[in-house]
């Protein structure tokens, strides 16, 4: 029987998999994010997913690891978590009224296999004035979130449209994740 270890502390990536009813256990993960610097997104997001998941050690034979990591990326920039209300700011005021990609990247792995994948969604926001913008910094919502919204949250307000996978954007893909997790033989439980 194998046994899924999330590799995460994202309660988003927690509640993503409730949600399908995969179980999992935690195991946090302390590998240092700035280490990564390349400026390309789907190589950044595919390294950090690797190296979160690789510096947690697999305990056991019938273990299975899941990692994963979110940017938010438009034109060449590149946003993860902001630092500050002032970085904050300047990541709303550049998606405002724009297009921008969100990766993610995550990886499984065994100690037989891995899988690394990126998925990439497309999301508009509409124009936001000064006001929204100061009044959504106030909220804590922006600072835990990269690109400094939460789509599933009040960020929703900002979203005018969107290509691509929705729970990609909360930091799994899901459908591909559980797809993937059945090559591991991981599947969702039955709960009535
Ligand atoms: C764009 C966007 C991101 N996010 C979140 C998903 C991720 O948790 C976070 C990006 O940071 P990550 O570094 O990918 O993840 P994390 O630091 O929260 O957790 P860990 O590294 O331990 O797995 O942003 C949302 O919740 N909603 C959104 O709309």
């Amino acid at each position: 029987m194998k046994s899924l270890i999330l590799a995460s502390s994202s309660p988003r990536r927690q509640e993503l998999l409730n949600q399908v009813n995969i179980p999992f256990t935690i195991r946090k993960q302390t590998f240092d994010e700035s280490l990564i610097r390349t400026s390309d997104p789907v190589e950044k997001v595919q390294q950090l997913a690797k190296s979160k998941g690789e510096n947690v050690s697999l305990l056991k034979e019938n273990e299975v690891i899941l990692s994963a990591d979110t940017v938010v990326s438009y034109k060449q920039q590149i946003f993860e978590k902001p630092k500050n209300q002032e970085d904050a700011y300047n990541m709303l005021s550049t998606l405002c009224g724009n297009t921008h990609a969100v990766y993610t990247g995550y990886m499984i792995r065994s100690s037989e296999h891995h899988v690394i994948r990126v998925e990439k969604t497309e999301v508009e926001f509409w124009n936001l004035t000064e006001q929204e913008m100061n009044w959504y910094l106030s909220t804590t919502e922006p600072y835990d979130k990269a690109g400094g919204y939460g789509i599933q949250q009040i960020g929703a307000m900002f979203v005018k449209k969107i290509k691509g996978d929705y729970f990609n954007v909360v930091g799994l893909p899901l459908s591909t994740v559980v797809r993937d997790l059945r090559d591991f033989s991981i599947h969702p439980e039955v709960k009535n």
